[in-house]
């Protein structure tokens, strides 16, 4: 059967043109010829192959990751690929490693924060990959609580260093990736302190491993943290442990953009917000929304492939039976998921462009942004990470067993995934950033500021707080208009309860403590919304193709209305819609659904995934999926023999025993 198309009929069915939907995924036609070049380069590359991964070793898994990392570097020169295309060429090769930190945190680091002369010194090395970075922050005892890291860099006068050290155990760094077994050095964050006086949390460029013999430097202990979560996965990744003995590091290596320690040893604070030490957080966290999408576009992109060819039930007269995908409730769980996976896209776009202008204004000493920068990145960060790891799992279930295998693709992905819901920033935690945020524009509404960019709807308060939804009818669900009022009077009427209640403490962060879980609730309405709005913003601009506007209108209120289900609770005690007006929303719900189905597969194929980096039987292009589980399955190390290892000296025993014990 190989050859032959088994989705053909569903690729048939779709009603728009999937060439031009792979551009509008990809971002632009550019975005798209490199990504779908790079994709093809690294599946034709046996060095990249990957389906044997659950079965390594940590150690095979860990030298692999190594030559896959060793030979993308040659290629990168070889080919001479400029940045966006290595960055593609890492992201297809699918594997952690000590690489994503050294590009991914440590030059992001030492470029936000370090003085031109250092970066000039460092980011020369660095990228030749002559020394290799990692981010050195978390603690063994303190991860979310950045201020109460323990590792000191105290200065000394006499000889113009920073002695570095590690005063107990809790303060041991724990977690860094790359930093077990790969990074020559690190951006480390410790306690500045000079003249006596603690300065609190900066960066300084630490050397960790000779450069001749990979060896630790004298009184560096440095190792990695052990096996983590899932066969494969994460494990590729060195994450580590550190610990310093009074290590010496020249001044200089003070990452000095921001603050200053002179050569007499005085702290020269920073005229730009103390919090830009955070800077490289704010990065990469709007790399993770963009990256969401990806993550659960390709889970989506499986559960749906396989929706289709995996037929249940409702056969008569042996005709032949139902296809899964054509349950309501299958719909009900994947299409919104599918809805999600373009929304998190375009809200990702969104975020780079925000990331991007806050950048430029900070550059020019405009610190106004910064904190709805922050709140952003912090609330979407945890938002969509944690719907893209909740989808994982879902589109697992709703491949049935065979989401259970391995080789189904799943169970890696959501292994590798689920730490981006901790990492970067807890997802609690990041969203009481939000709440905190929030409670201050609430605070100041009435006091002449007006509230700008995402939270400007709380400047329509009066209108907000009283509206009622004017949806008669189902179709009145597909109103742009109609659908930010409800989300935007929801997420005001929760901030504003949670200000109520917080006016009721005395003191105000007991008070805060108190309400975490409604503040929390409130956050993610806020954040809600902005996905919504950005969604609904993508459909105002000029896109082309033939039935593609059509088809992102249908997601797009897919992914507000099933948003809108979810979250009723909600909607109905803000009195924000009343129950009539939520079961139309249902039922336009059921109706777009209805419209998605026949697209369902051409709207995954728009992703444009090779099955090289799908690496799931059951997301096959050609969704020949029940013989190739079966080629899977006999290469299972298990049937390398008929009768297995261990039958001489366990089973056969048991089995003669139990015979003697029936005869007697
Ligand atoms: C492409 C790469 C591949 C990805 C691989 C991933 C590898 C993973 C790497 C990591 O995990 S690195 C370690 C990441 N660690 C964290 O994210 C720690 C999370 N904690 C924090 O970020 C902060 O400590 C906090 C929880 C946000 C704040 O803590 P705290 O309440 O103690 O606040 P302060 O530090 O005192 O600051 C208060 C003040 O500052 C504002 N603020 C906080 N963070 C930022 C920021 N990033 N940017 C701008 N402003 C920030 C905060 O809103 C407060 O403002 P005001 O209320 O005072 O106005
Ligand atoms: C795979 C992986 C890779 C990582 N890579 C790096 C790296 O490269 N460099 C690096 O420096 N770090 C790295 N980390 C560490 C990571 O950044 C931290 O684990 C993360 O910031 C969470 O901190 P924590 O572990 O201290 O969690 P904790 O803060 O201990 O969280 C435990 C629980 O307490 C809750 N909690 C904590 N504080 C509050 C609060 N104020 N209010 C309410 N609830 C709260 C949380 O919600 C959570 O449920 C990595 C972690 C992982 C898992």
């Amino acid at each position: 059967m190989e050859g032959i198309d088994h989705l053909a009929d569903e690729r048939n069915k779709a009603e728009f043109d999937v060439e031009d939907m792979k551009i509008v995924w990809a971002g632009s036609r550019h975005a798209f010829e490199v990504s779908d070049r790079i994709a093809r380069l690294v599946a034709s590359d046996p060095v990249f192959e990957k389906s044997n991964r659950a079965r390594l070793s940590r150690k095979e898994l860990f030298k692999s990751t190594l030559r896959k990392c060793a030979h993308a570097f040659k290629r990168i020169i070889e080919l001479r690929l400029n940045e966006e295309e290595a960055g593609r060429l890492r992201h297809f090769i699918d594997q952690p490693a000590y690489v994503d930190l050294h590009w991914g945190m440590f030059v992001p680091a030492i470029k936000g924060q370090g003085t031109e002369e250092q970066q000039k010194k460092w980011l020369s090395l660095a990228n030749k990959m002559q020394i290799i970075g990692c981010y050195a922050q978390t603690e063994l005892g303190h991860g979310s609580n950045v201020q109460g890291l323990e590792t000191t860099a105290t200065f000394d006068p006499k000889t113009d260093e920073f002695v570095i050290h590690t005063p107990t155990q809790t303060a041991s760094k724990w977690w860094p990736g790359g930093l077990g077994k790969v990074s020559t050095h690190a951006v480390v964050y410790a306690r500045l302190i000079t003249n006596g006086k603690d300065y609190g949390i900066h960066g300084f460029i630490v050397q960790l491993r000779s450069l001749e013999d990979h060896s630790p430097l004298p009184n560096i202990t440095v190792g990695d943290i052990g096996t983590k979560m899932g066969n494969g996965a994460y494990n590729s990744m060195d994450n580590g442990f550190l610990m310093f003995d009074h290590v010496r590091i020249p001044r200089d290596q003070m990452l000095m953009r921001l603050s200053k320690v002179t050569r007499e040893g005085e702290y020269v604070p920073s005229d730009v917000p103390k919090q830009l030490v955070y800077g490289t957080m704010v990065y990469v966290r709007q790399t993770i929304v963009a990256d969401a999408s990806n993550a659960l576009s390709r889970a989506v992109c499986i559960a749906t492939r396989y929706s289709a060819v995996r037929r249940q039930f409702g056969a008569h007269n042996g005709g032949i039976e139902t296809q899964v995908i054509d349950y309501k409730t299958q719909q009900n769980r994947l299409f919104p998921l599918l809805a999600s996976a373009y929304a998190f896209r375009f809200v990702g776009e969104w975020l780079k462009w925000l990331y991007t202008d806050v950048t430029e204004r900070l550059a020019a000493s405009d610190f106004a942004t910064l904190p709805e920068a922050h709140a952003c990145t912090a609330g979407l960060k945890s938002l969509t990470t944690t719907a893209t790891a909740d989808g994982i799992e879902e589109c697992r279930k709703l491949c049935g067993g065979h989401g259970y295998l391995w080789c189904s693709g799943l169970p890696e992905l959501f292994a590798v995934y689920v730490p981006a819901c901790t990492y970067e920033g807890d997802n609690v935690v990041l969203q009481l950033q939000v709440a905190r945020f929030l409670m201050k524009t609430v605070a100041q509404l009435g006091s002449g500021k007006v509230p700008v960019g995402t939270t400007a709807y709380m400047g329509r308060a009066a209108h907000l707080l009283q509206c009622r939804s004017g949806v008669q009818k189902a179709e009145d669900w597909l109103n742009p208009d109609a659908v930010l009022e409800a989300f935007e009077a929801r997420a005001l009427r929760m901030a504003v309860t949670c200000a109520k209640n917080l006016s009721k403490f005395e003191n105000q962060e007991q008070g805060f403590q108190e309400l975490l879980a409604d503040l929390v609730e409130a956050a993610i309405a806020h954040c809600q919304l902005i996905v919504v709005s950005k969604f609904i913003a993508k459909l105002e601009q000029d896109i082309g193709g033939k039935g593609v506007k059509k088809q992102l209108n249908n997601l797009c209120y897919i992914y507000a209305l099933y948003l809108l289900h979810k979250h009723l609770g909600d909607f109905l005690s803000t009195n924000c819609i009343t129950p009539k007006q939520a079961s139309l929303a249902n039922d336009q719900l059921r109706s777009l659904y209805t419209q998605v189905r026949p697209n369902a597969v051409a709207l995954v194929d728009a992703f444009n995934y090779t099955d090289h980096y799908l690496n799931s039987v059951l997301g096959r292009y050609d969704g020949n999926v029940y013989p190739k589980l079966f080629e899977e399955a006999w290469k299972d190390p298990l049937n390398d023999s008929v009768v297995p290892d261990g039958y001489h000296e366990y089973l056969r025993p048991v089995l003669k025993q139990q015979l003697r014990t029936a005869r007697l």
